[in-house]
């Protein structure tokens, strides 16, 4: 697997970083979402510089101009709920793609700190040649985006696999690097120091799904 780091230089991606982590911003959850958004638009960008192209020739009222254009046939694939916000600022840029989604959440099984993930809901796309993009803005543990990675490729056989996540723990990329084949790829927005007892990533953000569409039961 081949890991991109994105935020190591200054730019405007670390305003938004520093927002959606910050106590006294990132409970105004229209702007929380809308920072995860803007997050996704910088990653796709970024991403866009590692996909293939093709060359076109564009008419213009005056002329021909030769340009090129992504010739992998993409799928945005996110899991909820966080995965949302990230999946609208891709799309944004990559509105020819695809669209799927999945679920995944923690099950306390034991009513303590141990928990193993379901996946209980999925509206896939057809993935089979594709380029999937699979977006969810926490890398905890990494046992969410594995247990989603084993749901798409159970029917289907994509090209490549780039998962894209804003805020990454050491413990998740080493679980994602044992577990997740050569052709996925990993993009990371800010890499953080480690997970707390209860695998929430410190100093990460707290619950990404609770800021950004509110607590639940
Ligand atoms: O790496 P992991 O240890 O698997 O944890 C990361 C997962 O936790 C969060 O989802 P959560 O379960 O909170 O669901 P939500 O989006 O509905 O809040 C996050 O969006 C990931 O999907
Ligand atoms: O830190 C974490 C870990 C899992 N899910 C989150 O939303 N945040
Ligand atoms: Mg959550």
């Amino acid at each position: 697997m081949k890991i991109h780091y994105i935020s190591e230089d200054n730019s405007v991606l670390n305003h938004f970083l520093g927002q959606i982590r910050n106590i006294n911003v990132q409970n105004d959850s229209m702007r929380f979402r809308r920072n995860i958004e803007r997050i996704g638009e910088i990653m796709a960008y970024e991403l866009s510089k590692n996909l293939s192209y093709k060359n076109v020739e564009i008419q213009t009222p005056l002329g021909i101009k030769k340009t090129t254009e992504i010739s992998e046939d993409l799928v945005l694939c996110s899991i909820l709920r966080a995965g949302l916000p990230l999946h609208n600022g891709f799309l944004n840029y990559f509105d020819h793609a695809e669209n799927s989604f999945v679920s995944a959440c923690r099950h306390h099984p034991n009513n303590d700190d141990s928990f193993e993930i379901l996946v209980e809901y999925q509206a896939l796309s057809n993935l089979n040649n594709k380029t999937v993009l699979l977006l969810d803005p926490m890398l905890a543990t990494g046992q969410s985006i594995v247990a989603v990675h084993e749901k798409l490729i159970e029917n289907a056989t994509p090209n490549e696999i780039h998962i894209v996540v804003v805020i990454a723990a050491p413990e998740g990329i080493a679980h994602l690097e044992k577990h997740l084949p050569e052709n996925c790829h990993l993009w990371v927005a800010s890499l953080d120091e480690k997970l707390n007892e209860k695998n929430y990533i410190v100093p990460g953000l707290g619950d990404a799904g609770d800021l950004a569409y509110g607590s639940k039961l």
